[in-house]
């Protein structure tokens, strides 16, 4: 972590140093404690892998819930914390394998989109897989420096990049999407003070209806992302005219949770004319970036969604035409299945005809359903006869529209009960907030059977650090 950390993080890391010291230690105590207890295997390894599967699944035997080979209860009596994400390992690799996979034949360069999980040692997995990554701020730039990914293999993006950021990007030889005129002069102003030559791409709205929740939507015409179609001619001139940058490709991110490939056609069609044009300027375009957005089964109705294959296949013949590089920036569909949030019920009442399940996760861990009614699925975490009743699953922040999930048939559970909330590995951790004072959880990995550590809670302790010396 030495390496994001700048003056102004000097004085807090030091103290994070102690309060993870600390953490560390607890750790290796508890972990100490549950070797004993079941007297084989080592510190965090299970003893009793009972399921094989990949990801999150129900043991057919048991009907307890299971991620990778462990049981959902038995990771609950080894963590201490509560709420908690926790992830597959093997689901993110495979995801990131089934991009690869989908990727043959052509030349190509997938970029993991950063903001959908920005834990450091999932980030580190991805690079390490030889992924690139697209990024939109500068601190996500250097936690992908930290994490290991290739700057050349990097794309910043972006309606509002700041001065400092784009110079970062420019020293360390990121690939920067132009997104306006004044995002345009920015870079240039980057690329003189850092001497840097600075590849871009243009960002183009395609104008091709997603067909998702607006606030997701971003390729339209009217959105706030990428540049004025009919004032092309004046970005060309104006890239012509700065030495120091290359134009290399074009780009276009129509938004995220597309179900439907066909979309991503259009717009390659149309961005393919793009192409064409620009080249005709004399440029020599290399990269078709197509950006992010595909979908995922978040029903668990066995709704079947396009894969990466599919996706990749309904741009290949243009790519390969045009003799291009294929860009891609799945975010969502890298880490979402991998991830479930594990709660705790704090309670279950009644009011009126309405039943609740109160656990202690919130709107502050998981926004997704409270800011766009977004529907993730819910089950607890082991088998139970209890009488099934419809729950709204809800958490103890003081706003109404605290809720996970919605009209939820579930057994009744009994306090202390697990609980999670699905497909929570893409815009879920890292949309998280303190809101209520409510610390963002800790995130636990397993990796070939055993559990790992990967973040720690965060304590009142580094909330209050912010105001230290004031
Ligand atoms: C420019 C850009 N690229 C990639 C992504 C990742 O999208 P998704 O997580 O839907 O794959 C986003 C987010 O929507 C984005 O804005
Ligand atoms: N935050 C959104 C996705 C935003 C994608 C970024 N442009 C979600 O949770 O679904």
């Amino acid at each position: 972590m030495q390496t994001i950390s700048g003056r102004s993080l000097a004085g807090r890391s030091s103290h994070v140093a102690r309060v993870s010291q600390r953490a560390r230690k607890a750790c290796v105590v508890r972990a100490a404690a549950a070797v004993e207890e079941k007297a084989v295997g080592t510190a965090w390894q299970f003893t009793q892998p009972a399921g094989k599967g990949l990801g999150w699944y129900t043991g057919a035997e048991d009907g307890y819930l299971y991620v990778d080979q462990l049981r959902v209860e038995d990771i609950r009596k080894q963590v201490p914390e509560s709420p908690f994400y926790l992830y597959s390992k093997n689901r993110i690799m495979h995801n990131y394998q089934a991009y690869k996979g989908a990727l043959e034949g052509l030349n190509s360069l997938p970029c993991y989109a950063v903001k959908a999980n920005n834990n450091l040692i999932i980030m580190k997995e991805l690079a390490a897989a030889g992924s690139g990554a697209v990024l939109v701020s500068g601190n996500e730039l250097k936690m992908a420096m930290a994490a290991g990914f290739d700057p050349s293999r990097t794309i910043f993006n972006g309606n509002g990049k700041l001065p400092w950021e784009l110079e970062l990007a420019a020293e360390k030889g990121v690939l920067i999407n132009i997104d306006s005129e004044f995002d345009l002069e920015n870079i240039a102003a980057a690329a003189r003070k850092t001497g840097k030559k600075v590849k871009v791409l243009l960002r183009i709205n395609p104008d091709v209806d997603p067909q998702v929740h607006p606030y997701v939507s971003t390729g339209l015409a009217g959105s706030k992302f990428g540049i004025r179609n009919s004032h092309i001619q004046w970005f060309l001139d104006a890239i012509r005219a700065e030495p120091l940058l290359e134009l290399v490709g074009v780009h276009s991110h129509l938004g995220s949770t597309i179900t439907k490939v066909n979309i991503f056609r259009d717009a390659a069609v149309i961005m393919c004319d793009f192409i064409k044009m620009i080249r005709a300027e004399g440029f020599q375009l290399q990269y078709l970036n197509i950006g992010g957005g595909l979908g995922i089964d978040y029903s668990h109705q066995g709704q079947v969604l396009p894969t990466p294959t599919d996706l990749i296949d309904t741009v290949r013949d243009i790519v390969k035409e045009l003799g291009l590089t294929l860009v891609i920036e799945p975010g969502r569909s890298m880490v979402a299945t991998s991830c479930a949030l594990v709660n705790t019920v704090t309670g279950v009442k009644t009011n009126g005809n309405k039943h609740f399940i109160v656990i202690d996760g919130s709107m502050a861990t998981l926004i997704r359903p409270s800011l766009y009614g977004a529907y993730q699925h819910i089950e607890l975490t082991k088998p139970s006869n209890a009488p099934q009743e419809v729950f709204d699953v809800v958490g103890p922040i003081c706003e109404s529209g605290d809720y996970l999930g919605k009209d939820r048939q579930l057994p009744t559970p009994e306090k202390g009960d697990g609980l999670v909330v699905h497909d929570a590995g893409a815009y879920c951790m890292s949309m998280a907030s303190n809101y209520n004072l409510k610390m963002r959880p800790a995130e636990y990995l397993v990796e070939e059977g055993r559990l790992r550590k990967v973040r720690h809670e965060e304590t009142l302790e580094h909330h209050m650090a912010v105001f230290e010396g004031l």
